[in-house]
């Protein structure tokens, strides 16, 4: 099984792929696993996923890969799924970046579509060179002084991670209003965190690494250059369903329409998670888990015609009578 998109919903798509004895890839154009709870609030508590009364995003994202380890998927980040063929028996999904994989059943668990992150016009040149626009591992940052741009939750769950680990970090923005969870706010301004408004970053020094940052205060126009190894640019993402548009699935509303199986209508393709429409549609954590459970336990008799749609209890029958 191929399952597009490593958000919640795919993560938990390929621990149930396994389960049902399949061998599974996650494709995601994302260098990390999580889809929006990694790129946009890692650091929220989230309240109402099942058996978990209150539980970080980072940490559901975790638990959820390591459940999924157990059946040892096949990870392809990076990679962007951009043209779906058939064979007789099978599908074979080409990603932007050349990738192909045969499977014999593919699972549409895009959310949102493909993230890419709003960047930042001064910092370009510097990707990947001290500037990103994720924050996979947070202990690199250690002793290192740290710029972070933008107003939104994200920007402000990086700097509150990053706080207890970095040397100083450095929250700058454009504006004096922010978009922020209040709370979140009230904790980054209760830290060490500095926060500078009405600031923007007017250009990065540094030849093989980030050295200096030039600020620029928007409404003076006043320059200043302090040091730092490393810029978080937290403006935000685009999403676009880009090329699974030309799959020849039938869209409802920007979203996927697919049936009480989470069939697609295309042969051997199904979908789950936020990425679905259908009557009644709830776009939540919850019921991506339970609709890529229905997915592939729908696509099992695809894979293998002998394979039951119910999938038996994952407990066993010790305790059945
Ligand atoms: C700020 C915020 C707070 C939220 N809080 C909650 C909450 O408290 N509780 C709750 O239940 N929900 C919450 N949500 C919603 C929840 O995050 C989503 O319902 C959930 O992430 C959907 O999971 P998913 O796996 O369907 O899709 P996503 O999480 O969107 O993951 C989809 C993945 O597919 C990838 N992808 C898309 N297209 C392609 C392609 N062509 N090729 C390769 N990869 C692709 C994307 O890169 C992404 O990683 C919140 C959302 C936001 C933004």
């Amino acid at each position: 099984m191929l399952i597009v998109g490593a958000g919640p919903a795919g993560l938990y798509g390929a621990y149930y792929a396994g389960f049902r004895g399949m061998s599974v890839a996650l494709m995601d154009s994302l260098p990390e696993a999580g889809g929006q709870v990694t790129a946009m609030y890692p650091e929220k508590v989230i309240y109402d996923v099942a058996g978990f009364p209150a539980i970080r995003g980072r940490e559901l994202v975790d638990a959820l890969v390591t459940q999924a380890a157990q059946f040892d998927p096949t990870y392809l980040l990076d990679q962007q799924a951009a043209e779906l063929a058939h064979e007789p028996d099978a599908v074979v999904v080409t990603s932007s970046q050349g990738h192909r994989v045969r499977a014999r059943v593919v699972v549409i668990t895009g959310g949102l579509g493909t993230f890419t992150p709003r960047p930042l016009p001064t910092g370009t040149g510097h990707l990947g060179r001290g500037l990103v626009y994720f924050v996979p591992k947070l202990d690199v940052y250690a002793d290192q002084d740290v710029i972070v741009v933008g107003g939104g939750d994200s920007a402000f769950d990086w700097a509150l991670a990053l706080e207890p680990i970095a040397r100083s970090v450095t929250l700058v923005h454009r504006r004096d209003r922010f978009r922020a969870h209040a709370a979140t706010i009230e904790r980054v301004e209760a830290s060490r965190v500095e926060i500078l408004t009405f600031s923007e970053v007017a250009a990065i020094h540094g030849e093989d690494r980030i050295e200096k940052v030039e600020l620029v205060q928007t409404r003076t126009g006043d320059r200043h250059v302090r040091p730092a190894q490393a810029v978080v640019a937290a403006l935000g993402f685009t999403a676009d369903l880009g090329p699974l548009t030309r799959w020849g699935l039938t869209m409802a509303r920007r979203h996927i329409a697919v049936d009480s199986t989470m069939f697609t209508g295309v042969d051997r393709v199904f979908a789950a998670g936020d990425i679905t429409e259908y009557p009644g549609k709830v776009r939540l954590i919850a019921t991506g888990f339970g609709e890529v459970a229905t997915a592939v336990n729908n696509a099992a008799p695809v894979v293998d015609p002998a394979a039951k749609v119910f999938p038996g209890h994952s407990s066993g029958d010790s305790t059945a009578s």
